[in-house]
């Protein structure tokens, strides 16, 4: 297989699956963690090796490390795997995303900034969803609506959802947001991920990439989202007949990566979830007040176009917060000014998509630097 962010959370994990079903890996990128990433090359072998940037070649114990976007693009097309596992954090995985389909390999794909800022150009045939919520909705689907053609047949189940853990600061007092630190915002209550997906939660941005990426993999616009408090629920599907189906596991992305990469898997990934000593589980509506990024949701599932203008000033804001210039508040600010100034967008190709990024990234920088 192919893995783009070796290095990552999803990355590690999926070369622990790897190693569990001794499954081959043909190409190996990563950012800069040369660290890690000589561990790997040491117990994988590749036959390819890509890092971010031209600084980071010569600390890798490998003969033709390759570095840059490019080299991903070209060694997509110099390889022979037909599985790309996209584990690469934000926009940076949507060049490699519209390779893979290109090259009509199949994607298991974690980046769901992908799906975010190109869906409607994407071949969701060729996609296999690793983010646990929509493995879990595949997972609960597969069974009831898989129809003979692969479509899934939607007149089966009335509603989806998705739950939210609420993010580190979703017991902070409402006023006392604003002052969340860095250290604050990485505390997730229930999931160890890495930084970016980890602000995306506290801000709820990444449920709100996640309904939207709900609406391509399963082609509905009838799916919203909630919090449960422990992660131990992840999906449900509400069936015409007014039951409704969990899809229940422990926190731990071994579990969609197995399904991910193998054709079937009928051992024991995980052990099972034990209902009893959990004891209980609390639901809350997510909260206008607390994440004001919610306010956009019904506005980005009618207009998936806004997709591109939200991924980038989220991106760009996350930047900004990293480095100590904003609050934290001012992530979900910037991310509302920027669909308001661009509520008109259209892509109408993919080439649009860089467009657009290019203008909003542009009007971010002159606006809130
Ligand atoms: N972590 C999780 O549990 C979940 C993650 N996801 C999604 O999966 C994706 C990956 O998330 P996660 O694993 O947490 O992210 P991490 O930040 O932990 O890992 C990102 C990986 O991509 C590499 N990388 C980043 N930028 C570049 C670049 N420009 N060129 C080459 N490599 C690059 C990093 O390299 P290095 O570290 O060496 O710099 C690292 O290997 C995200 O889209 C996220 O939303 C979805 C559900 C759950
Ligand atoms: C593990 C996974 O799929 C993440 O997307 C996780 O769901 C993020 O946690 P939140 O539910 O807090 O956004
Ligand atoms: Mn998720």
């Amino acid at each position: 297989m192919i893995l783009l962010g070796s290095t990552g959370s999803i990355g590690v994990n999926t070369l622990k699956i790897a190693k569990k079903f001794n499954l081959n890996i043909e190409v190996l990128v990563a950012g800069n963690n040369y660290k890690l990433l000589n561990q790997q090359i040491k117990d994988f072998n590749p036959k390819y090796v890509v890092v971010k940037d031209r600084e980071t070649v010569k600390n890798v114990d490998f003969k033709n490390v390759l570095w840059g976007e490019s080299s991903i693009l070209e060694v997509l097309e110099k390889s022979e795997s037909n599985l790309v596992v996209n584990a690469l954090v934000g926009e940076a995985g949507l060049r490699p995303t519209l390779k893979a389909q290109e090259l009509n390999k199949k994607i298991a794909l974690a980046n769901k900034e992908s799906l975010v800022i190109a869906g409607k150009f994407i071949d969701i045939s060729k996609i296999t969803p690793i983010d646990s919520e929509h493995f879990g909705l595949w997972y609960l689907l597969n069974g009831q609506c898989k129809m003979g053609n692969g479509k899934l047949n939607n007149e089966k189940f009335k509603k989806l959802y998705i739950t939210a853990s609420g993010g580190a600061l979703r017991d902070w007092e409402i006023d006392k947001i604003k002052e969340a630190t860095l250290k604050d915002v990485l505390n997730h209550p229930n999931w160890s991920m890495g930084k970016k997906i980890t602000i995306d939660s506290a801000t709820m941005v990444n449920k709100l990439f996640e309904l939207l990426e709900a609406k391509w993999l399963f082609n509905t616009n009838n799916i919203d989202a909630f919090i449960e408090t422990k992660s131990v629920i992840h999906a449900l599907v509400e069936w015409i007949d007014g039951s409704t189906t969990a899809h229940i596991s422990a926190t731990d992305m071994k579990l969609p990566i197995a399904f991910a990469l193998l054709k079937k898997v009928d051992v024991e990934i995980l052990k099972p979830i034990n209902l009893v000593e959990v004891g209980s589980l609390k639901f809350r509506k997510i909260e206008i007040k607390r994440y004001p990024v919610w306010e956009i949701k019904e506005t980005l599932l009618n207009n998936s176009d806004l997709g591109v203008v939200i991924n980038t000033a989220n991106e760009f804001a996350i930047e900004q917060f990293l480095k100590g210039k904003i609050g934290f508040l001012n992530i979900s600010k910037i991310i509302l000014e920027a669909v308001k100034k661009f509520e008109n967008v259209k892509l109408n190709s993919v080439e649009d998509i860089f467009e657009i990024k290019n203008e909003v990234r542009k009007w971010c920088e002159s606006n809130f630097i």
